[in-house]
This record gives C-alpha cells, sequence and structure tokens, in this order.
C-alpha cells in the first residue's frame, strides 16, 4: 500500500487545503499527519509543545509519517517539520513528493499572526525567515514534483498536481 502522493512544504505552503482538494478530486481520502498525532495524544498540536515539548511531538510525528506512508492509499499531508527527520527522509524514497512552494510573506499572510503553530507563536516573521532558510533545501531535494502556490487559487494548484500524477 501506497500514497498517491506525499504534501510536503512550509507552514502555510497549502499542505492541508491543497490536500483535501486533491484527494476529493481524486476520490480517496486525505491523511494528514498533524490530525494522527493530535488524535493519538488527545491533545492539540499547541499542548503537546507545552506540556510534553518538541521532542515529543517530533516523536509522534516519525511514528504518525512512518504509519501513514505503509497503511494509507490516498493522499498524505505532512506537518512542515516532518522532514528534518532522517527517518523520514529514508521512508519518503521512492514515493511520489510534492512540494508546495510557497514565499515569505505569503507564508505570512496564509497563516496569520495568531498562529496556531507554536513555533510561530513569537516572530512570526522571523521564525518564517529562519524555517525557510533552513527547510528550502531539503523540500526542493525530496519533492519529486515542485508547484508553486504564490498567488495561486487551490482549485488551479490542484490541477497542475493531478497533470503531474498522470504524467508521472
Ligand atoms: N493557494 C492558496 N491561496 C490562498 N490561501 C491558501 C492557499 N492554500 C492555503 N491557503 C490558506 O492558508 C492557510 C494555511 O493552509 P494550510 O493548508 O493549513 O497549510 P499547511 O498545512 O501547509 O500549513 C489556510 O487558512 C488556507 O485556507
Ligand atoms: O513546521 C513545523 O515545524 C510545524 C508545522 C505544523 O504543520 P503545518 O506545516 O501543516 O502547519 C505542525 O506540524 C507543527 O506546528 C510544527
Ligand atoms: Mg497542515
Amino acid at each position: 500500500m501506497r500514497p498517491k502522493a506525499v504534501l510536503i512544504g512550509p507552514p502555510g505552503s497549502g499542505k492541508s487545503t491543497i490536500g483535501a482538494a486533491l484527494a476529493d478530486r481524486l476520490g480517496v481520502t486525505l491523511r494528514d499527519t498533524d490530525a494522527d498525532v493530535e488524535a493519538a495524544a488527545g491533545k492539540p498540536i499547541g499542548e503537546i509543545f507545552i506540556d510534553d515539548g518538541e521532542e515529543r511531538f517530533r516523536e509522534m510525528e516519525r511514528a504518525a509519517v512512518a504509519a501513514a506512508l505503509t497503511e494509507h492509499e490516498g493522499i498524505v499531508a505532512l506537518g512542515g517539520g516532518a522532514v528534518l527527520a532522517a527517518e523520514t527522509q529514508e521512508a519518503l524514497a521512492g514515493h511520489t513528493v510534492v512540494y508546495l512552494r510557497v514565499g515569505l510573506s505569503e507564508a505570512i499572510k496564509r497563516v496569520g499572526l495568531a498562529s496556531a503553530r507554536p513555533l510561530l507563536v513569537l516572530n512570526p516573521r522571523s521564525q518564517m525567515r529562519k524555517l525557510l532558510e533552513e527547510r528550502l533545501p531539503i523540500y526542493e531535494r525530496l519533492g519529486t514534483v515542485a508547484v508553486d502556490t504564490d498567488g495561486r487559487e487551490p482549485a488551479d494548484i490542484v490541477a497542475e498536481i493531478t497533470k503531474a500524477l498522470e504524467d508521472a
């Protein structure tokens, strides 16, 4: 069993939103590993960070990603930081990995200032800039398909991904 596509990219790139629309379009279901971690912990990600720390969140995230990649046949959306784990980088080999590109300003606009994302609560703009600098090379390397999302409607992005999957 393997997903039709795995979505990666920074927070605000649209992994969860585009993932749901893409799954709809393909008549399959979306598995969002952030939701899996929340279900396993029985609390929102913000609370996991506060109560248990980021390390514990990353440990749960690695397990959620490993399970989704082997159990799910539809679309899988990862959390933005999941690709930092060497184990996850290795597990993604051989999968169709769609990298959703987003620029700093648009990512900030999308996640908003009152972000539910614990890493972006303090100084969201500088945190996002740092995060992009660290991660962009990883996303670029792991993505087997890369799609620009700035200034584009979800439907347009979904159409491009669908076509890329057909051509693959
Ligand atoms: N192409 C897009 N254009 C405009 N807004 C978008 C687009 N993609 C996502 N969004 C919005 O950005 C926010 C973050 O999207 P989300 O899917 O949660 O991103 P991610 O899962 O990558 O962090 C949501 O409010 C969503 O509606
Ligand atoms: O970039 C990150 O490290 C994170 C991104 C979030 O997911 P989204 O990318 O879906 O926002 C979530 O997993 C957590 O807040 C950590
Ligand atoms: Mg998401």
